[in-house]
C-alpha cells in the first residue's frame, strides 16, 4: 500500500537502531534531523526571532542543531534550557551551539517558538514548570512549532498528558510520523505537518497514511456491469440509503441500484427496485452491496441484513446494520466485509464480538478487524482503517465541517462504489476515506450531505 509510514515508539526505536547498526550514529541523525527541520523553520521565521526550548533527551538534542542551524544562516535565535542535557548526543549538540544558552526562568518573546522539550521519549505527565513554561513561550510568540511531537502529548496513543497544552501551528515529525500525528485529541493540535526524513527503511507491518488514490478512466470497451454494479438496500428511512446511492453514483461505479419498497423523489440516475430482496441480491452481475443507512432496527431490517450477508459479493456495511450485527451472522459470509462504525457503533461491535474496547483507536479497529473478518473504518475526526490481516491506515482529519447528518451515509456509499468498481476492500475503504475527505475540502463551509456527494467526482477527477 502507498503512503507513509506511521510508526510506534518502539518501532522507531528499532529502525533508528537498524540505521545505526548500518553505521549511522545517534549524533548523525540529529543533524540531519535538526537541519532538515530548521529549514522549514528558516522559512516561517526569516530574520524574525525564533525561540527554541530545549529539554534533556534528544528531542532537546535536535534543538540545539536547529538553533544552530539557525545561526549559522544568520538568523536571530536564542535557546532556553528546560534542564541540562542528559544523553551524549543531546550533550555534543548544546557544545556545537555557538550562541548563548538561557535559564528556563528567562523573559522571551519572539515570532516563531520551537517547542523541543519533549518529543517520542515523553513517559510521564510534564511537570508543573515544564508545563507553565511551554504555555509561557507559546504565549510570547506569534507562532509556535513543535518539533516532532508537542511536549506532553503521548505518541503511540495521541493523548495529551497535561490539561490546557498550547495548540500549534506546525508539527514537524522526524523520520516517520507517529500516530500522535493523526489521533485525536492531539491531532487536533499538532496544526499543519510536515515530515523530515532520515533515511528509515520501510518497517514490516507498520501502518500508513491515507493517500490520494490512483484511479484510471474505464477501459474504452467498458460498459456499466464492468464498471461494476452496486446494490443499495434501503429501509425504513430510505434518504439515508438515496444519499449514499447519489454518492455511490460518482464514486466510479457503473451502475447503482437502490432496493426499496416504493419510493418518491429519487434522482432521476438511481434506478429503484422494489421487486424482492433476494432476487435482486441473485443477479450474478452484482460486485458489492451497501446495506445499512436507513435500515431500521426491526425484524425486517435483521432479515434484509441477513439476505444482504448471504449474498457472496463485497458487503459494505454501516450504521443501524452495525447494530444488528452478530458473529453469527458473519460466520457464513464468503466475500469481504467492510464495516463503517463512529465510536458509538465502534463500542457496540466490540460488544458483540466480546472485546474488552482497551487499546488505542488503532489497537481497537485491528483487534475488532482480527476478531470479525471484516475491513474496520472506525470513523470520526480521526478515522482509522483495519485489516483482518493486520494492515492499518489513518486519514489526517478533512474538515470539521464534516459533522453534520449524512456523511456517514455518503462515505458507505463512496466505499461500496469503489468495491464494486473492483478495488478489494481494505483499498476500497482507504480509497473511499480519501474522496470523502477531499470532496469535503472541495465543499463550501456548512455544507450539507448532499452538497458533499455532488463534489466526490471533482474529487475523482483529482486522483486520475
Ligand atoms: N528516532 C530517531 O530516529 C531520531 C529521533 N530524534 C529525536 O529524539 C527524540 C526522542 O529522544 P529521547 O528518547 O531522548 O526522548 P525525549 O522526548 O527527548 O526525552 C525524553 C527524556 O526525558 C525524560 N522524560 C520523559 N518524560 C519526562 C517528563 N515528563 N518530565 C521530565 N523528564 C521526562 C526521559 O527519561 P526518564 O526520566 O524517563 O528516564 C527521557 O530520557 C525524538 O522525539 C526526536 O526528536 C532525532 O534526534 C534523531 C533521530
Ligand atoms: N469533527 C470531524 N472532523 C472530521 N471529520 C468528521 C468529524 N466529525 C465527523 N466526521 C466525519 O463525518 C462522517 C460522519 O459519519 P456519521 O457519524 O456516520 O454521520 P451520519 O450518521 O450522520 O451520516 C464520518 O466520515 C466522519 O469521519
Ligand atoms: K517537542
Amino acid at each position: 500500500m502507498p503512503g507513509d509510514q506511521i510508526l510506534t515508539v518502539a518501532q522507531v526505536r528499532e529502525a533508528e537502531q537498524a540505521l545505526i547498526d548500518a553505521g549511522s550514529s545517534i549524533d548523525a541523525l540529529m543533524q540531519i534531523a535538526g537541519r532538515g527541520a530548521a529549514d522549514w523553520i528558516w522559512r516561517m521565521a526569516g530574520r524574525h526571532k525564533v525561540t527554541v526550548l530545549c529539554g534533556p533527551g534528544n528531542n532537546g538534542g535536535d534543538g540545539y542543531v536547529i538553533a544552530e542551524a539557525i545561526r549559522e544562516r544568520g538568523g536571530h535565535v536564542v535557546v532556553v534550557a528546560a534542564a541540562q542535557p542528559g544523553t551524549d548526543a543531546a550533550k555534543n549538540a548544546r557544545k556545537a551551539f555557538a550562541s548563548e544558552v538561557l535559564g528556563p526562568d528567562a523573559d522571551v518573546s519572539g515570532h516563531v517558538f520551537v517547542d523541543c522539550l519533549f518529543g517520542s521519549g515523553l513517559t510521564r505527565p510534564l511537570t508543573h514548570d515544564h508545563a507553565e513554561l511551554v504555555k509561557r513561550l507559546a504565549a510570547t510568540h506569534h507562532r509556535a512549532v513543535a518539533v516532532d511531537l508537542p511536549s506532553g502529548v503521548q505518541s503511540d496513543s495521541g493523548m495529551l498528558l497535561n490539561d490546557d497544552l498550547p495548540r500549534y501551528d506546525f508539527t514537524i515529525a522526524l523520520g516517520a510520523w507517529k500516530f500522535a500525528h493523526f489521533l485525536m485529541p492531539a491531532a487536533a493540535r499538532v496544526g499543519e505537518l510536515r515530515l523530515v526524513p532520515i533515511g528509515i527503511e520501510p518497517v514490516e507491518g507498520a501502518a500508513r497514511t491515507v493517500v490520494r488514490p490512483r484511479v484510471h478512466e474505464p477501459p474504452a470497451d467498458a460498459h456499466k456491469y464492468t464498471r461494476g454494479l452496486l446494490a443499495v438496500v434501503a429501509g425504513k428511512m430510505p434518504g439515508a440509503a438515496i444519499l449514499a446511492s447519489m454518492a455511490a453514483r460518482g464514486a466510479g461505479a457503473g451502475y447503482v441500484r437502490l432496493f426499496a419498497d416504493r419510493m418518491d423523489n429519487v434522482p432521476v440516475d438511481v434506478v429503484v427496485d422494489t421487486g424482492i430482496l433476494s432476487e435482486v441480491l441473485s443477479d450474478d452481475r452484482n460486485r458489492a452491496i451497501l446495506v445499512g443507512p436507513g435500515l431500521g432496527r426491526d425484524g425486517e431490517a435483521r432479515e434484509r441484513l441477513a439476505i444482504a450477508l448471504a449474498d457472496p459479493v463485497t458487503a459494505v456495511v454501516d450504521a443501524d446494520a452495525l447494530v444488528l450485527l452478530t458473529p453469527r451472522g458473519l460466520a457464513e459470509r464468503a466475500a469481504s466485509t467492510i464495516a463503517t462504525p463512529h465510536e458509538g457503533e465502534l463500542v457496540a461491535l466490540e460488544r458483540a464480538f466480546d472485546l474488552d474496547g482497551s487499546g488505542t483507536r488503532p489497537e481497537r479497529a485491528l483487534a475488532l478487524a482480527r476478531a470479525s473478518g471484516m475491513v474496520i473504518v472506525a470513523k470520526g475526526p480521526d478515522t482509522v482503517i483495519a485489516a483482518p490481516d493486520g494492515r492499518l491506515a489513518c486519514a489526517r482529519s478533512a474538515t470539521s465541517w464534516l459533522s453534520t447528518a449524512g456523511t456517514g451515509d455518503v462515505l458507505a456509499g463512496v466505499i461500496a462504489s469503489r468495491a464494486a468498481s473492483g478495488v478489494p476492500a481494505f483499498e476500497a475503504a482507504c480509497e473511499g476515506v480519501w474522496l470523502h475527505g477531499s470532496a469535503a475540502r472541495l465543499c463550501p463551509p456548512a455544507f450539507t450531505a448532499s452538497a458533499l456527494a455532488e463534489r466526490i467526482p471533482a474529487a475523482l477527477a483529482a486522483c486520475l
